[in-house]
């Protein structure tokens, strides 16, 4: 299985000056937690690690002091995250039919999740990891910040990545979007406009997106239950 990790982005909600993926976390940067952690999915053979070209130094140093078992190999990012991961599937080796798209900013995936993913990928055309939302979630007028509505929790899932599609089919989504204009956060959301199924596959309550600095700490939290060797 192919996984191309977007790792491009700036950082603007971390408050940070340099791409948040480099800040340490315990005793390495935040990337190479991820990094790890798709090097040991049984699944996972050559990893895509899409980033500024700015930060490739930094990246070469990383992948130097904790080498992977797996081919990686570096693709310029874009300006938004959907533009990246659209230069992600130029990168794609052409023997790539299936594609797992993770963020750098999960740091704290497991092996397992990437396997779970990869696995379900041979029975359907695209999937997202997911979790079921724990809050009361309600939908608020822009303009007067009244809610509008309280939509069926039921029915509330919180996406996260690892997501995993066809590469030809989703290349023809990003093609389409790119030509359209649309702008999305995830690649379910250009499957789910062009009308192709996406398939929930149970994620992890642990698989935050390190996006402020309170993610950091509570992500420095989980690491130390998951690995008590850190403590
Ligand atoms: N132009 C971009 C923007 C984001 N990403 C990646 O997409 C993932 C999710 O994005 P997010 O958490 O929003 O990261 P940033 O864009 O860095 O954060 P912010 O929006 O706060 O600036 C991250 O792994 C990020 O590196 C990317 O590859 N290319
Ligand atoms: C893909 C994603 O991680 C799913 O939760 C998320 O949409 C990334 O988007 P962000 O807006 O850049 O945080």
């Amino acid at each position: 299985m192919h996984l191309l990790i977007p790792a491009a982005g700036m950082g603007r909600r971390m408050g940070s000056n340099r791409n948040k993926l480099l800040l340490s976390l315990l005793d390495r940067p935040l990337i190479a937690w991820t990094l790890e952690a798709a090097d040991a999915s049984r699944e996972i053979h050559w990893i895509g690690l899409i980033g500024q070209p700015e930060d490739w130094p930094d990246f070469e140093a990383i992948l130097a002091a904790n080498p992977l078992s797996k081919p990686v190999q570096f693709i310029q990012g874009g300006s938004t995250r959907q533009e990246s991961v659209y230069n992600g599937l130029q990168g794609l080796p052409p023997e790539a039919t299936h594609v797992l798209i993770h963020d750098g900013a999960r740091c704290l995936a497991t092996p397992d999740l990437f396997d779970r993913c990869a696995e379900s990928l041979r029975h359907c055309p695209g999937l997202i990891a997911a979790i079921p939302v724990k809050d009361t979630i309600k939908i608020v007028a822009r303009d007067s910040q009244t809610i509008e509505q309280t939509p069926d929790r039921e029915q509330l899932w919180a996406a996260q990545t690892p997501q995993g599609f066809n590469v030809a089919l989703l290349k023809q989504c990003h093609d389409r979007g790119k030509s359209l204009g649309w702008e999305v956060t995830d690649d379910a959301a250009l499957f789910e406009k062009c009308d192709l199924p996406v398939q929930i596959v149970p994620g992890e309550e642990t698989n935050l997106k390190v996006t402020t600095p309170m993610d950091l700490a509570i992500a420095e939290f989980i690491l130390r239950q998951q690995r008590p060797e850190l403590k």
